[in-house]
């Protein structure tokens, strides 16, 4: 029994929705699903150790908020991707859920219809289609696990998962990523912290025991084994931090921690002032680093759309520009194929 004078004071509903076993059927994984997938996560492991020479190339838009216009996204990545599959293991960034510094669109899961409606339901049956659709062309897939109970639904699908550097620090989050099977990367603090990541790190490397719910819906105590596929983003503070002096400092403290140093650099973020045409400066930097012996970078990530910049979003959803970013800006087509073409030049 609820007693309202004590308990949900602040609740306005609690709505029931669909299992996550239950959306699953729904939208179940053939096998060339799985086999993408499992190709992906595969490779990404063998990047973060070394085996796999390739560096990982996390590409794609800030947020999702128009399916068709990420199925378009998606096809002119698997070409890309197969063109330059010797030197890159291309995984197209199909992020669903958005941290918020303060207020404001928190992604397609949380509101698809953009309209503060908040249909979470037909959130994940958009986001888990559109993800079975890219899985199916062959190319894998990665996203922030931001919310700890929408994995359940939809994580099934990625080859690499990102903690973000809003929660990097947050026990849930490291509790679930020590249960995911992808490989992890932790973003640094917004502020420029690096320890919070190191930490995280270190608590998702053990097994640790926590609340969630099972593929049923049922509440669950989930016990993980750990996950020792992790790595640091670095994603830029209060200034940028993808240099050669902050990668070396970063090295040397994951050395003195043992743990291997492997690295990968948000080319966007604070690193580019979130100035989309920044990260080609960035990305440039990063082949220099690379031609000049380093072997820590193993990856990077760009923002980039089907089109330049960022929108507001309007009232009248008709007036959306097709294939433009609704959050932070991001590179257009033709741009990203250029510089990720360019360093891959660069590093032959
Ligand atoms: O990646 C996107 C944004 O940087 C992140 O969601 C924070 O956005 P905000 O500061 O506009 O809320
Ligand atoms: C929100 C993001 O990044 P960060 O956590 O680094 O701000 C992002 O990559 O979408």
């Amino acid at each position: 029994m609820v007693d309202p004078r004590i308990e949900n004071l602040n609740v306005s509903v609690e709505q029931a929705i669909i299992t996550p076993s239950k959306l699953k059927e729904q939208y179940p994984l053939s096998e060339k699903c799985i086999e993408t997938v499992h190709k992906g996560q595969t490779t990404i492991k063998n990047i973060l150790s070394g085996r796999d020479k390739r560096i990982l190339a996390i590409v794609g838009p800030c947020s999702i908020h128009d399916t068709d216009a990420a199925k378009q996204y998606a096809q002119k990545m698997k070409a890309l991707a197969d063109e330059l599959q010797d030197q890159l293991f291309i995984v197209m960034r199909v992020y669903f859920e958005k941290p918020r510094t303060t207020v404001g669109w928190k992604g397609l899961i949380n509101d698809p219809y953009m309209d503060n409606s908040c249909q979470i339901e037909e959130g994940l049956k958009q986001a888990r289609e559109l993800l079975v659709y890219i899985a199916e062309l062959g190319l894998p897939t990665a996203g922030e696990a931001l919310d700890i109970v929408t994995p359940q639904y939809i994580q099934d699908l990625f080859s690499w998962t990102a903690i973000g550097a809003r929660t990097t620090e947050s026990q849930s989050h490291r509790n679930m990523a020590s249960g995911l099977s992808s490989v992890v990367g932790f973003k640094n603090g917004t502020d420029g912290n690096i320890d919070i990541a190191l930490n995280a790190m270190q608590a998702v490397a053990a097994p640790q025991n926590f609340v969630s719910i099972n593929p049923d819906g049922n509440v669950a105590v989930v016990r993980t084994k750990g996950n020792t596929n992790t790595h640091i983003i670095l994603r830029g503070g209060k200034a940028p931090n993808y240099e050669a002096k902050y990668v070396e400092e970063i090295e040397h403290k994951l050395s003195r921690l043992d743990i291997a140093p492997r690295i990968m650099v948000d080319c966007s973020h604070a690193n580019s002032g979130k100035m989309a045409a920044n990260q080609k400066l960035v990305l440039e930097d990063l082949a220099k680093q690379i031609q000049n012996g380093n072997r820590s970078i193993m990856g990077f990530m760009i923002e980039s759309n089907l089109e330049f910049g960022k929108q507001s979003i309007p009232v009248n959803k008709d007036d959306l520009k097709f294939g433009v970013s609704v959050t932070d800006e991001c590179l257009d087509w033709e741009s990203t194929q250029e510089i990720v073409r360019d360093f891959c030049k660069n590093l032959k």
